[in-house]
């Protein structure tokens, strides 16, 4: 089994430097692809309401055996959502299909900033923590404006910003930001969604020197930029591979080779204009 490190969240959560994406994995083969991933290590499992899943991860974590304490299950708020009320009946809603009695890491998947109800969305968020139904309380493609909204109304700083990273949108200024803040820094589709990126002869040429897949060179640039990625696999292998990260580590030079394949978003994932449903 892999022994995935964890770092400490502002609010003393250890939390795993890399966890399980599940966009995707449902049915019954959702479920077994959550419980390999468990079975090699993963302790952190990132679902949301709208991937569908919730029941397919919460089940996963009844079929793994292990101490419930032993895992963090992650889910977020969709759009439609948002608002205080809203955010208190989906919390319940997510608790039922999850299954469990505790969501360990709560998120507002996207600001939708144009409707503007994060606010009253992120104080219910520091409600259901209060109650102690939900854990680590964060936020999704949030940027420094919103996250600075957030926080000045509130006075709470997000643990956690789970936003689109990887070699080809390094996100430079947001994880300064994080940085300063104590605010943990998630990365998602942080293999760009297995896109030419991993073919960069850059990436394969770094890959060939330390003899690792040009997958581990990704998800350990990941790593050593202080973020947690959060790659999706549904093969027991691949999953395998994607944990083997922490007995290498990369220079400050091929760090710096790889973020310069910065070319900017996947796809048109704004989220000052983008619309979650
Ligand atoms: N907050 C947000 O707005 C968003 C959050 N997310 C989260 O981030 C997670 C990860 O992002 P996602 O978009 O899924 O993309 P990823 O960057 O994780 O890429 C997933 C793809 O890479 C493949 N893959 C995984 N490991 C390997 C490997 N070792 N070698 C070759 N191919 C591999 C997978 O195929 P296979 O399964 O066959 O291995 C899949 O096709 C999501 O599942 C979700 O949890 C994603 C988008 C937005
Ligand atoms: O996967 C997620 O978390 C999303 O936010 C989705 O918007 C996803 O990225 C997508 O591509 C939907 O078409």
């Amino acid at each position: 089994m892999v022994n995935i490190p964890t770092v400490t969240l502002n609010d003393q959560t250890a939390f795993p430097e890399l966890g399980l994406g599940t966009y995707r994995l449902t049915g019954e083969s959702g479920i077994a692809a959550v419980v390999s991933a468990i079975e090699t290590g993963y302790r952190l499992l990132d679902s949301a309401v709208n991937y569908e899943n919730e029941h397919e991860v919460g089940e996963a974590v009844r079929r793994s055996g292990l101490d419930r304490d032993d895992l963090l299950v992650a889910t977020k708020i969709p759009g439609r959502d948002h608002g205080y009320d809203e955010t208190i009946a989906s919390a319940r809603g997510s608790l039922q299909r999850l299954g469990l009695d505790r969501i360990d890491v709560y998120l507002i998947h996207w600001p939708n900033p144009r409707v503007d109800r994060f606010v009253d969305t992120w104080r219910a968020m520091i409600a259901l923590r209060d109650e102690g139904l939900v854990r680590t309380i964060g936020v999704s493609n949030f940027t420094i404006p919103l996250l600075t909204r957030i926080i000045d109304e509130t006075g709470v700083v997000p643990a956690i910003n789970q936003v689109e990273l990887h070699p080809y949108f390094p996100q430079q200024e947001v994880r300064a930001f994080h940085a300063r803040n104590d605010i943990r820094t998630e990365s998602w589709s942080p293999l760009a969604r297995r896109s030419e990126l991993l073919t960069e002869p850059v990436v394969q040429e770094i890959a060939g020197r330390h003899r690792v897949s040009p997958t581990q060179v990704v998800l350990r640039w990941h790593v050593q930029l202080g973020s947690t990625p959060i790659p999706k696999s549904a093969d027991a292998s691949r999953q395998r591979e994607n944990a083997e990260i922490f007995g290498f580590a990369l220079a400050d030079e091929e760090v710096a080779a790889l973020s310069a394949l910065e070319r900017g978003r996947l796809w048109d994932g704004d989220p000052d204009t983008h619309e979650e449903f």
